[in-house]
Formats: structure tokens, sequence, C-alpha cells
């Protein structure tokens, strides 16, 4: 496998999306009855995999697999050396492995640096070749083992071993904390949760904390064919209740607004791009002939603003950002412009169950009680790119080394002034789009909205009423105690 994709495009690739299958069948065989895995989680290796530890695999008629499985320590020793070719899936087979009285040979891929470490700690032993990184690989496992502590600074923990730790961390006592990057955290969570396996998530600096408790009794998951998505409980929640709120904030042409329209429209939420309305306040100004550095005109400006001026012709030029970022500073029009956007939040219109709302202090001032923050940010350089590129397409004649210099003076503006202050919030996420795409930054961010904790909470009930039941992870039949027992 190379890519576990999204609807909305490629959500992990390489190591990641083979690590996470891999998590997937090792689910799927310790929880007693069937599951259906799509197609892009059960490919060929994983479905030898899973029959090679005695579950039952079968064809599920439209390109995915059932796997029927034998319960938590019920899987049987291989006889037959097991053939991985991925490393990070090796090192989250072992951890699945390492909570069953069997001894296992795995072929094909290097162990990564520290798995025999990290397994030793939970009692499981990984025995490598020569030294230590090459295969085959024997693991001997045992039935009870250990949770393994996370290490002090988890987030010099590579992810594949963070993940190895999650995998031994099903079968041990206790709970088991792991710091992943947002994507792949959010799409484990939604894995684990989709099996009943009691998971939490936050925010650790740029990473997400899994906090996971083992020895849980999992369900069958159904996991719908172009998992992973945006859970239904977006469409079940019902009227009355409190709106989903989704703040977006970060730098100038960091793809905030790109991002922000995107998941208003997959999840059918109301959109404020609340920049338009510096930009309309500072060409307000302009237009009648004022300087968007004299605060009471800016203020008198901020406070006659309608509606309809954010549709203004104008407001996504350069100058228009320019003045923005000059009124941004002052506090009365803040004051002025903050009631517009909260009650945008708190009652969107069009009668939507929630809103987006991208800026610079939606996640901090505007609203801090938000479900979700993003903190979305890019290099510099990578901003200055693509703002370059869309003013040119806007027929605009710019010259990127200028187009630099006027966003990191913006930075600057926004970062250093007194009041509401360009920062992320404490409980932010911060997503880099340097390097991804547009479709990937959406495809992210829709899957830290689908691992939030308290979304997901607040929906449960929600689950029960949804139209569409593919994502419901089924209740009723199936247990992770092995049969028999
Ligand atoms: N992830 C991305 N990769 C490449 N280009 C992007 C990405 N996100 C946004 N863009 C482009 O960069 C420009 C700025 O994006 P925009 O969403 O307006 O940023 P912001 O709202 O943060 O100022 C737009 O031309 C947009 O199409
Ligand atoms: N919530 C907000 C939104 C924008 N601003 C300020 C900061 C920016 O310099 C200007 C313009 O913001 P806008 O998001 O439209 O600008 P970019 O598209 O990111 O270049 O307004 C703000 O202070 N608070």
């Amino acid at each position: 496998m190379t890519a576990l994709r999204a609807p909305c495009g490629t959500i992990l690739a390489n190591g990641e999306a083979a690590a996470v299958s891999t998590l997937a069948l090792g689910l799927a065989t310790a929880t007693v009855g069937a599951t259906r895995l799509p197609a892009g989680l059960a490919g060929a290796e994983a479905t030898a995999l899973a029959t090679a530890v005695g579950a039952r695999v079968a064809d599920d008629g439209a390109g995915g697999t059932v796997m029927t499985g034998r319960g938590l320590g019920g899987l049987t020793e291989p006889d037959a050396p097991l053939a991985v070719t991925d490393g990070a899936a090796l090192a989250v087979l072992c951890g699945l492995l390492a909570g069953h009285s069997l001894t296992a040979v795995i072929d094909g891929a290097a162990p990564p640096d520290g798995l025999g470490a990290l397994l030793a700690d939970a009692s499981a032993t990984v025995l490598a070749a020569g030294d230590g990184t090459r295969a085959p690989v024997t693991v001997r496992g045992r039935a009870g083992l250990t949770a393994i502590p996370a290490p002090d600074d988890p987030a010099q923990e590579p992810w594949t071993l963070a993940l190895a730790r999650v995998s031994a961390g099903l079968a041990a006592a206790g709970t088991t904390t792991a710091c992943l990057p947002p994507v792949l955290a959010a799409v484990v969570a939604d894995l684990l949760r989709a099996f009943a396996v009691p998971c939490e998530a936050a925010p650790a600096g740029a990473l997400i904390r899994l906090t996971v408790t083992g020895e849980a009794e999992t369900t069958p998951a159904v996991l719908p064919p172009d998992w992973p998505t945006v859970p239904a409980w977006m469409a079940a929640r019902r009227a009355g209740e409190a709106p989903v709120v989704l703040a977006i904030d970060g730098p100038a042409a960091a793809g905030k607004g790109t991002l922000a329209r995107g998941m208003a429209e997959r999840l059918g939420l109301a959109y404020l791009d609340t920049g338009l309305l510096y930009r309309a306040t500072g060409m307000a100004v302009r237009r009648a002939g004022g300087d968007p550095d004299d605060p009471a005109a800016a203020e008198q400006a901020a406070r006659a603003l309608r509606p309809s001026d954010l549709a203004a012709p104008d407001l996504r030029g350069e100058a228009a950002g320019d003045a923005a970022s000059r009124v941004a500073s002052m506090e009365p029009v803040r004051a002025a412009l903050l009631d517009f956007q909260r009650s945008f939040a708190h009652a969107p219109p069009d009668g939507a169950p929630g809103a987006v709302l991208d800026g610079r202090d939606i996640g901090t001032v505007v609203c801090p009680d938000a479900d979700v923050k993003l903190f979305v940010t890019a290099s510099p350089e990578t901003r200055a790119r693509r703002r370059f590129m869309e003013l040119r397409e806007r027929g605009q004649d710019v010259i990127e080394s200028r187009v630099l210099q006027d966003m990191k003076e913006r930075d600057a503006r926004d970062s250093s002034r007194g009041i509401a202050p360009l920062v992320a919030a404490d409980d932010a996420v911060v997503l880099d789009t340097s390097d991804l795409d547009r479709d990937g930054a959406l495809a992210a961010s829709l899957a830290l909205v689908a691992a939030c904790p308290r979304l997901n909470r607040d929906a449960a009930s929600g689950y029960e009423d949804s139209a569409d039941p593919r994502t419901v992870p089924a209740k009723t039949a199936g247990s992770n105690r092995p049969a028999g027992q």
C-alpha cells in the first residue's frame, strides 16, 4: 500500500498507511465477530498476515475484505515466517504479536531502531538478526503485557515506535499514550473508536497525544468504503444543539480561507472570512479619502460596516490587505467588529448547524470555546509564492520579492500588536501546509474534526439517528473475548 485516500485526497502516504492498515487488521483479528475492512485498508499483504495468525478472511464483494477475528489474546502462532514489506507495518505487527503467547518470525522489512528495547519494556522479546537493524525479526510475546510508558520527551519519539507502543498497549493493562503527527493521530483515533477502543485525543505542541485504554472490550467495526472520512455525526446533529464552531487562524496566505471554505462545504457549515471585515473597513476609510492609520476614521468605518460592504470587488488586493492590517491594530475597530463575528458563530445564517470562521484571533478572542481550533501556517517563502501566483492570475503586475517583503511586514505588524495579536491558541492544532497541497490540507483538517473528542462524545446519540449507517460502529454483535470465554 502506498497511500490511504480520503474522499477529498490522499491522507496518509507510504509507511503511515501501511502501519494503519496493519493496526486495522490487528484490531479486526483481536475482535470476535466480522469486521469489513475497505479495499484501501486490506491489501494482499494484510490479508495474508491476518490469515496466518488465525483470522478468517473473505471477500466482501465490493473490493474490501471481511475479517472474522478470534478475540484479544486469541491470535494463533504462525507456522511460517510472516512477510512484511514496510518497516512501520512491521513495528505495529510486532506490537500486536507481543501481547500473545507465541513466537513469530517476520521477514522482509528492517525493524526501526529501538523497537526491541521498546517491547522489552512491555515484557516481550524482539530478536533481530545481526546488528539488530535487519530482517528477519523474531517476536516472543506473552499474555499480560505491561503498558509501556511514553518517553520523557514524546515529541522526540519516531512515530513508528509510538504506533508500535499503541498496538502493544491494546493488550496491556492500563493506558498507553503516544504522540503522533495530527493526520496520523486522527486516523488512528478514528480507527480505534470504530472498534470501540477508548481513545482520547489532545494537542501536544505540533503533535496530537492519544491516550488509549488497553484490554478494552472491542466490537466489530463497520468502516465505510471511503474510510477515512468525516463521520455522519455532523449531519446527525439536531436542531437546538449549540452550533459547531471551527476556528481557523494563521498568517497571510497560509491557506486559511481555502481550507475554511472547503471544510464549510464538506460539513455543511456557514463560512465567515473575518479578514474581509477588516479589509472592508480599511477600504471604506480609503474610499472616503481618509488615512487607515487614523483611529477615529477607522472606528467610524467599522461601526458603519454593513454585510453588503463585504461584496465590494476591490477587497482582495494587496492595498486592501495593507489597509486592513493597519485598522486591525486598533482596539475600537476590533471591538466594533467583535459582535458581528460572534453573532455569526453562535447563530449561523440559513440555519446551518455550525460555522467556520477564519482570521487571526478566532481561537483566542472571538470564539475561545470553539470546538476545533486550527492554526494554519506555512513558511514565508511558500506563502509569498502562493500570494504572488494568486495576484498574477488575477492579472495584477507584481514582483515576488516585493510580495514576500510586504508579507513579512504584515506578519510582524499582526504578531506584535498589543491587542489580539496573531498567536496560536494554547489548545489549537498547528497545521503546517508548506508541504501539503489543498486537498491534503483539507483531508488533514477533516480528520482532525473527526477525532475531536468533544464532538464525538456529543454525537454519540446522533449516531443512532444518522441517515447514513455506514459510519455507525456496530455495537451489537461480538466482543474481544476469545470465542468460548
Ligand atoms: N495547501 C495549499 N497548497 C498550495 N496552494 C494553496 C494551498 N492553500 C491555499 N493555496 C493557495 O494560496 C493562496 C492563498 O490561500 P488563501 O486560502 O487565500 O490563504 P489565507 O486565507 O490564509 O490568506 C490561494 O491562491 C490558494 O489557492
Ligand atoms: N480576525 C482577523 C482577520 C484579519 N485581521 C487582519 C490581519 C490581516 O493583516 C488583515 C487581512 O486579513 P486577511 O485574512 O484577509 O488577509 P490574508 O488573506 O491572510 O492576506 O486583517 C485581523 O487582525 N483579525
